[in-house]
């Protein structure tokens, strides 16, 4: 077993998943109940499906491979305590070299399987007690997350974490984007499901680390080579029925190139006065005071960030909302405007110039948005309203990914 940065000490120390329980404490802040959680990023595919060269997970993404953004988002929730990434012996000195370029901390490395389920349970022995070269504490809970999906937020893990907590077993679903048809052997239609009835099993699932790593012990050489679902080895070897999850629309899984692409929703925003950085406190943003360009905020800790760069008397301002890797791209140009210093032309004149730009990256695939934020000087307060405003409407039209909207100027 390959060991990644020691993990001396953490031992006795147990996260705490928010809304995990209950625990007496002020009925105002409920106390979240300690449970100790880890995970396990099954990393060791060939990414048959996608056919390339490359396993998807090492696949570069705004030149970072794509696995990294899965260890991050992990990494980031606290309260989880160990990584374990299975990968295969031939990746192993990559990984390592991306564990060390990227800093990732809490990482175990272990040697993948053939299969998937040969990873996980490699994965696990990693932290099972009754193993003679376990080094990590056996925690209550496990997390199984795919090492290709990258969007994973917080709120999804310890919802699922919190069920397996009571259930034994959770994992997210999401609704069927196409119907299922099973054909009989001579290519008719055999049966078609109810698509309201189904639903796609995603990642995150969570398990009682007792119960999956029991399932996995007793599993049959049939379903370590040919099943996919975890949540199935649960129920089948230790009558565990998973509680199921509600998963957001990021949780997909890589599968093809067409979209190994970068997700790269940033505003860009073209201040047109000079405006103190104190003015725009308050937004729940991070501020970035020095010329950062985005290669260096992809590579930081930043989800739900924004950048602001001063060049001389411009100003940019990059917000980085963290999604990296879905065609299309989605850019905002946020424009600032004194309204009472900038005429109705030279309003006019930002418009057609942003509705040029949009034009010609559409082309490329890129969506251009206009944000209009107004302000005046005498007033920081509506300006700050503006603001939070603006990336309210950012945040709820950037999944959408609407062809529409391009060279369109909306107003905060
Ligand atoms: N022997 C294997 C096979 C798969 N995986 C991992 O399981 C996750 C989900 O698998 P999948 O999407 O099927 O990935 P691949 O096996 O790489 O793809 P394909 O099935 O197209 O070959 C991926 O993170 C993959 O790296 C693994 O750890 N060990
Ligand atoms: O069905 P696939 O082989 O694409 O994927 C299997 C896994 O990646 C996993 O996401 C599901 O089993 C969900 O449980």
């Amino acid at each position: 077993m390959e060991q990644g940065p020691t993990r001396d000490g953490e031992r006795e120390l147990r996260p705490a998943v928010p809304g995990l329980g209950r625990e007496p404490g002020p009925a105002s802040s409920p106390t979240a109940m300690a449970v100790a959680v880890a995970a396990v990023l099954p990393a060791g595919g060939c990414g048959e499906r996608m056919g390339g060269p490359t396993p998807k997970q090492f696949c570069p993404a705004l030149g970072r491979p794509l696995i990294s953004y899965t260890v991050q988002a992990l990494q980031r929730v606290s309260w989880i305590k160990d990584i374990v990434v299975a990968v295969t012996k031939e990746n192993m000195d990559t990984m390592k070299s991306i564990v060390r370029r990227y800093q990732h901390q809490r990482v175990t490395l272990v040697e993948a399987g053939a299969t998937r389920h040969q990873s996980i349970f490699s994965g696990l022995k990693a932290l099972a007690g009754d193993q003679p070269h376990s080094q990590l504490p056996t925690p209550k809970v496990v997390i199984i997350h795919d090492a290709v999906r990258p969007f994973v937020e917080e709120d999804v893990l310890a919802r699922v974490v919190s069920a397996a907590n009571d259930h034994g077993a959770a994992g997210a679903i999401r609704p069927l984007v196409s119907t299922v048809i099973a054909p009989s052997a001579d290519g008719y239609l055999d049966q078609s499901l109810d698509r309201a009835k189904h639903r796609a099993s995603e990642m995150p699932q969570a398990f009682l680390f007792d119960v999956i790593y029991r399932a996995y012990c007793q599993c049959s050489d049939y379903d370590m080579e040919f099943g996919t679902e975890c949540l199935h080895l649960a129920l089948k070897y230790c009558h565990t029925k998973a509680k199921l999850v509600e998963g957001s629309p990021d949780l997909w899984k890589m599968l093809k190139t067409s979209i190994l692409s970068l997700y790269a929703c940033a505003w860009m925003c073209v201040l047109k006065i000079p405006l103190s950085l104190e003015q725009v406190k308050g937004t729940s943003v991070t501020l970035c005071p020095n010329g950062q360009d985005l290669q260096k905020i992809c590579q930081g800790d930043c989800y739900n960030f924004i950048c602001i760069n001063v060049i001389k008397h411009k100003k940019q301002c990059l917000f980085w909302f963290g999604s990296l890797i879905i065609l299309p791209y989605i850019f905002w140009q946020v424009h600032f405007l004194d309204f009472q210093t900038v005429s109705f032309s030279g309003r006019m004149k930002e418009l057609r110039e942003m509705k040029d730009l949009a034009k010609e990256v559409k082309k490329q695939n890129v969506f251009l948005y206009g944000l209009l934020i107004s302000f005046t000087q005498d007033n920081p307060q509506q300006l700050q309203e503006n603001v939070r405003q603006g990336a309210s409407i950012i945040t709820s039209l950037i999944k959408e990914r609407n062809a529409e909207l391009t060279g369109q100027l909306l107003v905060a």
